[in-house]
């Protein structure tokens, strides 16, 4: 007679124990949502992943490998990402402070592949920091387009910041902190089209402008250009010049406030802060109050934004390396930052409002990705369940690119699921969502 089939828990008890010491409490956390202990074993397996800044010569790649002292190990289904051995540091490389090469998980490469980027796309990142999946959009955007990264943390945003300039990728971008739970600020082409109105209107009244033709984008812009070179002298100092990192009396006593107010995140107001911009994002030359104004549901549907990221908070369960830090920081910290129940709750709500706040921010036709870096359904395919349940507007993509992608299918028909046992990666969920 043919043995009884091994109920899925039981199998658990004959893989080899995690190498790591997990405390009791994240052991029963993993319990409590159905993943599997030994996942855990892999954190000194899985490969650590760098990516090779697109246009760099073949030849760099043997640079790095004497530089590392390592093979780098071309990962077949992901265009210029490597492996290389965990052990392996890269901060200290010659390469990576030069640019040529950043740190950054396959999984997270493949959810940007998964939001298929292309050029002349307005891409938001709506949860940015410390910002590897910015700089890999950024890459994707190419010549054209925009892309703006939204992060509640303003230290981290600055991170982000660091991250654009160090690989000159930020001529293009900007970067609001911001709760992305309610951010409403459109791309800046999308704003040509109201302030082409606002701008009629003014010069009309000014210089008898009276011409009914409608004016293209371009002829728009350029208009605009003449025009805020007029409306900027009169409202003194309020138009966009090229970024400094040199900080205004203005904004330093506004900073000053918001320390006092003691929010180390958000400024005082909960107003977006501009901490960035590139000398192409369309902002140089603008005026300030017409690129700041928040936008309504039907504004966005029609001049919102391509594409959007929601690489939302999480409990990072699935980022075994992040787990593995645990040792050094102190297991009981990992309490505080990852089990706490109230937080877990908080996040649930945080989660569906990033998405759907994200998702309103889409234009019709547009689409989103929503990751996070958790294994439990309770992050992933409920808040997804959710989401869908109270948007008839949004429905679930399938990722091409998955098919030679080595995930699993999460627990929703056209979800991905990345593990470190699968997939040799980090653990990610992927949804992607349409606006129709
Ligand atoms: C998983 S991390 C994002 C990682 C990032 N996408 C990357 O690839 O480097 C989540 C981020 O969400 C940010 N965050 C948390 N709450 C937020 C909120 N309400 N609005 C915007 N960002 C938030 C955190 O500060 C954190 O930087």
């Amino acid at each position: 007679m043919d043995s009884p089939e091994i109920p899925p828990s039981d199998r658990r008890e004959e893989r080899p124990p995690a190498s790591l010491p997990l405390p009791a409490a994240f052991l029963e956390f993993l319990g409590e949502n159905g993943l599997d202990p030994a996942l855990y074993s892999k954190a000194d397996t899985i490969p650590r992943y760098i990516r090779l800044k697109p246009g760099m010569e073949s030849s760099v790649v043997t640079e790095i490998e004497s530089e590392l002292k390592c093979d780098l190990m071309r990962v077949s289904w992901l265009p210029d990402f490597y492996a290389i051995p965990p052990e392996i540091q890269i901060a200290g490389s010659k390469a990576y402070q030069q640019g040529k090469i950043y740190g950054i998980d396959a999984a997270s490469g493949a959810a940007i592949l998964a939001l298929d980027v292309q050029s002349g796309d307005h891409v938001l990142d709506l949860c940015a920091a410390p910002g590897a999946k910015l700089c890999m959009l950024a890459d994707m955007l190419g010549s054209s387009g925009s892309l703006t990264g939204v992060d509640v943390a303003k230290h981290r945003l600055a991170a982000c910041r660091t991250m654009l300039q160090k690989y000159s990728l930020g001529d293009r971008s900007r970067l609001f902190v911001a709760d992305g739970t309610s951010f409403s600020i459109l791309p800046v082409n999308s704003n040509l089209g109201s302030m082409e109105g606002i701008f009629s209107r003014r010069i009309q009244s000014r210089f008898c402008f009276t011409s009914s033709a409608r004016m293209n984008d371009l002829a728009c812009f350029e208009f605009m250009l003449f025009v805020t070179a007029f409306v900027g002298i009169e409202d003194n100092g309020s138009i966009f010049s090229e970024w400094t990192s040199k900080r205004s009396w203005k904004d330093r006593q506004k900073s000053k406030k918001a320390k006092a107010a003691g929010s180390p995140h958000l400024p005082s107001t909960s107003e977006p802060e501009l901490i960035y911009y590139g000398k192409d994002s369309g902002l140089v030359g603008l005026q300030k109050r017409y690129v700041l104004h928040p936008s309504t549901d039907a504004a966005a549907c029609t001049s919102g934004y391509d594409k959007v990221l929601v690489d939302a908070e999480c409990t990072h369960d699935g980022s075994i390396k992040h787990i593995q830090k645990f040792e050094f920081w102190g297991w009981k910290t990992l309490d505080r930052r990852v089990l706490n129940v109230e937080r877990t709750g908080n996040l649930l709500h945080l989660q569906l409002g990033l998405l759907t706040n994200g998702f309103k921010l889409l234009k019709t036709g547009g689409s989103l990705v929503y990751s996070t870096c958790s294994l439990t359904v309770a992050q992933n395919e409920n808040v997804v369940q959710q989401f869908l349940s109270k948007h008839p507007s949004a429905e679930l993509l399938k990722i091409n690119p998955a098919d030679s992608w080595p995930c699993r299918s999460g627990g929703i028909q056209k979800t991905l699921r990345f593990d470190p046992a699968t997939s040799q990666t980090s653990g990610l969920f992927v949804a992607k969502f349409v606006k129709l």
